[in-house]
């Protein structure tokens, strides 16, 4: 089977690799020509587990293609996937025009009857303005006789976990009202639904709205889990304690009720944001969501409130060395990363950072180039030199368990702000240092000899 991908972002390019490693002949469209050339090199411009390994071994066989060239693409497959960025627009709602650009450029060069998929996040309705595009179009060339389907096949992968996620879906939504698309991507998920049948079939507007209902709801809760853990620190509450006693509760669950520094990345933020506009734009006041972003938007700048708390505001001068740049773990992503947040208030109040993440330095090094407030440092322990204080951010494996007499040594003092509660405030107190985390302080920070 034949399919095209127009995109070679985290879903494009990763859904391509997946594919192409289940036997699929994928040609990957991109208008980016650096990208594409270094793709065709095998060189893989994002960090994700797993990826550089599935592009080059499928890139070296006739499965997998990069070109910048549309028309290629369009020729080859029945089946045109649309994975382009929707950034927000100015109001927060998703811009349509890299989805609009690849429907009028799959109009412009087909020659018969296509299938066209869109994998991008887009608000409910998005598919009538890509049909009408795709109308438009056919109709400018005089060839309104060709045929052709838009249906909607949300992605739900997860930066760092991206490729895992592809190849083990827990859902794939199908959103189509024609029963050859819906055929011809039950065929195509075959080899991801053998386990159990995990494709859920609907019509195109709810399909489109499943997707920000997932983003949304998870945002939710973390959201929920940040309100929890600064209402513990109001109440001397441990917020760790009260994760693990909802969390036993199967009807909440373990998962992301994780309290930290906000939620980040390329999808979150823009998401609810998008919904919110969607929702607006409809007459409906999104009451909830509304509280849920302006949590999040609060909730980045609470590490700062600590750190000015304990230095009495005394900020100017000082250093702190930083710990996790990018939004999340194993990713190098920094789009919307509450470091950055952390940064810029740190800068702002005259002070410096010695920063160091496990894969995002050259990502940090490309946003914020050279910056005398800022030290790009090779190792987490390089960080620490004659810093005032240790800041964590991201929870990455490797600063879980670090030597903390080291540390304490090589501080100017002994205090780590832990913005993601990987830390333990007892075990660390005895090794003389003190913790600031996320939803547990008042009594039962324990005291220092
Ligand atoms: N990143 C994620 O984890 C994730 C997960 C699920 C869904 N999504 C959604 O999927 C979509 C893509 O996200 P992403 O993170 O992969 O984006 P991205 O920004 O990483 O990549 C988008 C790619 O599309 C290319 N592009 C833009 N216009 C084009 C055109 N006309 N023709 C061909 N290529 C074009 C860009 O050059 C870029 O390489 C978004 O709607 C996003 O919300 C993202
Ligand atoms: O308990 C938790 C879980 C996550 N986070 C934060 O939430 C953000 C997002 O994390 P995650 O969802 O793991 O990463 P993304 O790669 O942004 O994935 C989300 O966004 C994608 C794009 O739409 C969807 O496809 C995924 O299903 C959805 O999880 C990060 O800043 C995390 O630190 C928390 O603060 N607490």
């Amino acid at each position: 089977m034949n399919i095209t991908i127009f995109g070679t972002g985290y879903v494009g390019l990763v859904q391509a690799a997946v594919f192409a490693e289940a036997g699929y002949n994928v040609t990957c469209v991109d208008i980016d020509a650096e990208k594409v050339s270094r793709l065709k090199k095998g060189e893989i411009p994002i960090y994700e587990p797993g990826l550089e390994h599935l592009v080059k071994e499928n890139g070296t066989t006739e499965r997998l293609h990069f070109t910048t060239d549309a028309s290629v693409g369009i020729a080859r497959s029945s089946i045109q996937f649309i994975a382009v960025g929707t950034p927000p627009d100015e109001d927060g709602s998703a811009d349509l025009k890299h989805v609009l650009a690849v429907a009028k450029e799959i109009a412009s060069h087909m020659e018969e009857h296509r299938i066209v998929v869109v994998k991008s996040t887009v608000p409910v309705g998005t598919s009538d303005q890509v049909r009408a595009m795709m109308l438009r179009t056919l109709k400018e060339r005089g060839r309104d006789d060709l045929t052709f389907d838009v249906s909607s096949n949300p992605e739900f992968l997860k930066e760092g976990s991206a490729v895992a996620d592809c190849t083990k879906p827990d859902r794939i939504i199908i959103g189509t009202e024609c029963a050859e698309t819906e055929r011809a991507l039950r065929e195509l998920y075959a080899p991801f639904n053998r386990n159990h049948d995990k494709i859920i079939s609907m019509d195109v507007r709810s399909a489109e709205l499943t997707k920000y209902a997932a983003n949304c709801m998870l945002a939710t809760k973390i959201s929920f889990m940040n309100e929890m853990a600064n209402l513990a620190e109001k109440l001397d509450a441990d917020i760790e304690k009260v994760r693990l006693g909802i969390g036993a509760d199967p009807r909440i669950g373990y998962h992301f009720i994780y309290p930290g520094v906000g939620y980040g990345g390329s999808c979150f933020p823009k998401d609810v944001r998008a919904m919110i506009r969607l929702a607006q734009t409809s007459g409906y006041d999104p009451m909830v969501l509304n509280a849920v972003e302006q949590r999040n938007e609060q909730q980045k700048h609470v590490l700062f409130a600590k750190i000015s708390g304990h230095f009495e505001g005394d900020i100017e001068g000082k250093t702190f060395a930083l710990w996790g740049l990018s939004f999340k773990p194993n990713t190098n992503d920094m789009r919307e990363a509450p470091s950055r947040v952390l940064m810029a208030a740190l800068w702002q109040a005259g002070a410096k950072v010695r920063a160091y993440d496990p894969e995002a330095m050259d990502e940090c090094r490309r946003i914020y180039g050279d910056r005398e407030d800022l030290l790009l440092c090779a190792s987490k322990e390089e960080a620490l030199e004659e810093a005032d204080a240790l800041v964590v951010v991201t929870e990455w494996k490797s600063f879980r368990a670090p030597d903390f007499e080291a540390m304490k040594r090589v501080l100017r003092n002994p205090i780590i702000f832990d913005g993601r509660n990987i830390y333990d405030p007892v075990v660390a107190s005895r090794k003389g240092l003190l913790v600031f985390s996320i939803g547990r302080t008042g009594q039962l920070l324990p005291s220092l000899e």
